[in-house]
């Protein structure tokens, strides 16, 4: 598969201190990977630094063959990388139509293509942000990165707080685009669905990978999951006992 995405020797993070040390990773264009790992060991900040929003001591991001690691934000955006924050950024004071198209840019994403993966939003289009559930909030998110029509969508926990029936519904959604030939790297704590849902996974630890594998492979790592994550129970179906 052709390579969309290459990290090579990234170390950045705030001010003088470095989160992120000495990763590199690359991800194939329409290939999903999920990012793990415990609490404060550099998610987030691994995202944003793809996004731009972080301080780079050392190392590139290449987006499509192309060095962007000293493009702003915008730039980014741009080039084709999109980001669903963890906040998920709605704007308060905007209808949910308002919010779907404030920002959009013109590709096969359209606000059709949107109201058709999340029927609930087209219900809830004359609807100030700031009056939507936690999950109508996660799919208006995902919608509004979606209008900017990038090669590569970031999400940054986004079933964080939301009941399992939401939980489930967006993961159909995000497996509906990684279908239709959309990368993924997301950021989760529900490593279930995750592992579900993507190609491959990588592990953190102090802003370093310390383990990498197919998802459907790690999934199955009882040992793996419970040395860096502690949570090899909750990756096994429902209703199974861990062993
Ligand atoms: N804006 C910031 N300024 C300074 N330090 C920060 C900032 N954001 C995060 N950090 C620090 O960077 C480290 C990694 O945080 P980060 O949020 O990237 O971890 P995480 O793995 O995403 O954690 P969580 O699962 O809790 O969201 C932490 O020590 C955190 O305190």
């Amino acid at each position: 598969m052709a390579e969309l995405l290459r990290v090579t020797a990234l170390s950045a993070g705030y001010g003088d201190l470095r989160v992120i040390r000495d990763l590199s990773l690359s991800l194939a264009r329409a290939e999903a990977l999920a990012v793990l790992g415990r609490n404060g060991v550099g998610k987030t900040t691994l995202v944003e630094s793809l996004v731009g929003l972080t301080r780079r001591f050392a190392g590139t991001v290449a987006l499509d063959g192309r060095d962007i690691s000293a493009r702003p934000p915008e730039a980014r955006v741009r080039a084709g990388i999109g980001w669903v924050p963890q906040s998920r950024g709605i704007f308060r004071s905007l209808t949910v139509r308002q919010n779907l198209t404030a920002t959009a840019r013109p590709g096969p994403w359209t606000l059709d293509r949107v109201h058709e993966m999340f029927p609930r939003l087209a219900e809830r289009g004359g609807h100030m942000g700031d009056q939507l559930s936690g999950g109508e909030q996660q799919m208006l998110a995902i919608g509004r990165a979606m209008m900017l029509n990038p090669s590569v969508l970031l999400l940054d926990e986004p079933t964080e707080g939301l009941a399992p029936v939401i939980v489930d519904r967006l993961f159909a959604a995000l497996g509906q685009l990684r279908q239709e030939g959309v990368a993924l790297i997301v950021v989760e704590q529900h490593a279930r669905g995750v592992l579900d849902l993507t190609d491959r996974a990588v592990i953190l630890d102090r802003g370093r990978i310390v383990h990498e594998a197919p998802s459907a492979e790690l999934r199955h790592d009882t040992a793996a999951l419970e040395a860096h994550l502690g949570v090899a129970s909750a990756v096994l179906p429902r209703g199974a006992a861990a062993p």
